[in-house]
């Protein structure tokens, strides 16, 4: 294999039916007593062109999961499939390409780089991969977004809630193939909540992209077609086409098993 072919990442596959694929993953902390199990061998499979919320008790495995599956993290063992592409094995420079041109992130940490606008923060995974954006498409993420007027501001000039959305704009901005989001409104007031989950709905059902978020908002989880619910490292529930309300009943009850 040439040089060249080790960091690019043109096999976008679209051919498996399955964005992201988490087989028997197992994620242990620590060592000897202090032995944490964040995952005990969970096995999920995420349909391409569905949003999936995931949900559970503080300290259920939701984060470590979503890292796993995001190629964030690697698993003890067990394995994470986007499309057709297994991670465990994959070069360095192949996993940061996979990350670039196939995944979005939407992290509470927004990791927005301070000496750079906006526009610059939500264009720059674009730009490093020498790809433009859909200008259509930006110009709908900004509006829904409700960013056009802060486009110039650095995020040290933006509230939280902006950040937040300049952070999900940027996720959105390249059409990736799988969005991950770890508590994407989880510092944003209700109005902006909607707006970004509002605008991950659009981006499943407009342009058939997948979206997988960890939420403890049942009125977040009711935006998502299905929702995945953890306890100690393993699914314990799934609920399809959820609301606001039957997402509460259901976790009450998990609570008292
Ligand atoms: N880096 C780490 N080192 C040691 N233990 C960890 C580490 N990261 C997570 N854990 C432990 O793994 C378990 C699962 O953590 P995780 O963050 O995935 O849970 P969570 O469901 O996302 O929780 P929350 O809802 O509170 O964010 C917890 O017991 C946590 O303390």
């Amino acid at each position: 294999m040439s040089s060249e072919a080790v960091d690019t990442f043109d096999t976008r596959d679209t051919r498996s039916a399955t964005a992201a694929r988490a087989i028997d993953l197992v994620k242990t902390y620590g060592s000897g007593d202090t032995t944490v199990r964040a995952l005990a061998g969970v096995s999920a499979d995420f349909a391409r062109g569905e949003f999936t919320a995931i949900m559970g008790p503080s300290g259920s495995g939701k984060s470590t999961l979503m890292h796993c599956l995001a190629g964030l993290d690697s698993a003890s063992s067990g394995s994470v499939l986007i499309g057709d592409t297994e991670l465990t094995g994959l070069s360095d420079k192949l996993m940061t390409a996979l990350r670039r041109d196939r995944i979005g992130f939407v992290f509470q940490a927004f990791n927005l780089v301070p000496t750079l606008t906006a526009l610059e923060n939500i264009t720059l995974p674009l730009d490093i991969a020498g790809r433009k954006p859909n200008a259509e498409w930006l110009d709908t993420v900004l509006t829904r977004l409700g960013l056009k007027d802060r486009l110039t501001h650095r995020p040290g000039e933006l509230s939280g809630g902006q950040q937040q959305r300049v952070a999900c704009a940027r996720a959105l901005a390249g059409q990736p193939e799988i969005i991950f989001g770890d508590e994407p409104t989880g510092n944003l007031d209700s109005r902006s909540s909607g707006e970004v989950l509002s605008i991950l709905r659009a981006a499943v059902d407009e342009f058939g992209q997948t979206v997988v978020i960890v939420t403890h908002d049942p009125r977040a989880a009711a935006y998502a077609d299905r929702v995945v619910f953890l306890a100690d490292g393993q699914i314990v529930d799934e609920l399809r086409s959820p609301t606001a309300d039957s997402v509460l009943d259901r976790m009450k009850s998990l609570e008292k098993v």
